[in-house]
């Protein structure tokens, strides 16, 4: 970690010379969303709906999401140069203080780094809207490589993130600590996703009419999000229940084939929506495997292998209630939980869920 925090500390400083001659402009955009948002006469943020996820991300990360009319009237698309398909919109709340939409441990990773504070010249990160952040700081955050950041995470959670021992299945997390069995750990914290549950949305290519609105929690960048977030929706389907919670629109993510429940659900005040949060590229929980045989031919994957990699972890309460109890912000909605007590350097393995596509796995 300290060979990486030198290394981020001397490009941080590339950075700042880079921003100072003028070579950013990623707080501009901020203004400039800024400014579309106020021109748009569209209500302040904070009469516009807010969902608070201050438990839910630990130390908080308060929320704003814009219902669609909002953003149609914000013409988001062209403001922030997306696709025409799709738009996206990451706003934190003026004066809400920054570090409650950056999990704790990547801020206190960045603050933590001796130098960078002084060179960025920000001293009061924590209490500055992210749109007013200094350039060098905004630019940091923009182009810091997700590795490094997605390690701090992962080290604030007594993780750590390396070759997955799945054959050919990238990345996995390991556990730094013992854990007890019981145990709630890694939290999911990342974008928010709104759907259509409209008939016409649920047809055929329905991949096609998901709506992105939240951008990733520290990111600025639009693409990276939106790529990251198409590529775990567009596996899943998603099943309402509208009729427990009048005014609410409560969703559970299912497997339509399968009809298995495989992620949580939420409440927001409009019908039209559903919010789902896909994990942060830099979120430890989101890089957790599935421990069954990777079938994809080639990979050097054996049944005697998987055999041993039992799942070891599962989602938090995998059933959420069917009544006006469930509340999105509950910190345990969306965490981890240890099923059988994982010693330490043992690899996390978690079920995806019967007939997940994304994987080439054994239907076990
Ligand atoms: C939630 S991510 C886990 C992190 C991922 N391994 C990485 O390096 O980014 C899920 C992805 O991991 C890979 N994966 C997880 N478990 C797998 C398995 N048992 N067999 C093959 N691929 C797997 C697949 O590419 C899947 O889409």
């Amino acid at each position: 970690m300290s060979a990486l925090l030198t290394t981020w500390r001397a490009w941080f400083g590339v950075f700042v010379e880079w921003e100072r001659a003028g070579g950013g402009g990623v707080t501009a955009r901020y203004r400039h969303v800024r400014r579309v948002i106020q021109g748009a006469g569209v209500a302040p943020a904070a009469e516009l709906t807010p969902l608070s996820w201050r438990r839910l991300l630990g130390g908080g990360c308060p929320l704003f999401l814009l219902s669609q009319s909002d953003l149609a009237r914000l013409k988001l698309p062209s403001a922030l140069g997306a696709t025409s398909r799709t738009s996206m919109l990451w706003k934190q709340p003026p004066n809400f203080p920054t570090h409650t939409c950056v999990s704790n441990s990547v801020m206190n990773a960045l603050l933590g780094m001796d130098g960078m504070r002084a060179a960025s010249g920000y001293k009061n990160l924590y209490d500055t809207p992210v749109y007013e952040w200094p350039a060098a700081a905004v630019t940091f955050f923009d182009h810091a490589v997700d590795f490094f950041l997605l390690e701090a995470d992962a080290e604030g959670d007594n993780v750590q993130v390396g070759s997955s021992t799945v054959p050919g299945a990238g990345r996995g997390v390991f556990a730094r600590r013992l854990f007890e069995a019981g145990e709630k750990i890694l939290p999911f914290w990342g974008t928010l996703v709104y759907e259509d549950l409209s008939v016409a949305a649920l047809s055929k290519d329905a991949a096609e009419k998901h709506r992105v609105y939240g951008s990733g929690v520290s990111s600025t960048s639009a693409t990276r999000w939106l790529q990251t977030s198409a590529e775990v929706i567009t596996s899943q389907r998603f099943w309402s229940k509208r009729h427990w919670h009048p005014g609410h629109t409560s969703v559970a993510s299912i497997d339509v084939a399968t009809k298995h429940c495989q992620y949580h659900c939420s409440c927001v005040k409009d019908e039209e929506y559903i919010v789902w949060l896909v994990p942060s590229t830099r979120c430890a929980a989101g890089m957790v495997n599935d421990g069954r045989l990777n079938k994809t031919p080639g990979c050097g994957d054996t049944e005697a292998e998987a055999a041993k990699r039992m799942p070891n972890v599962k989602l938090g309460p995998r059933k959420f209630p069917v009544d006006s109890t469930f509340d999105i912000t509950r910190a345990d909605v969306v965490h981890l939980v240890v099923t059988i007590t994982i010693t330490v350097g043992e690899e996390l393995y978690l079920h995806y869920g019967v007939g997940h596509t994304a994987l080439r796995v054994s239907a076990v």
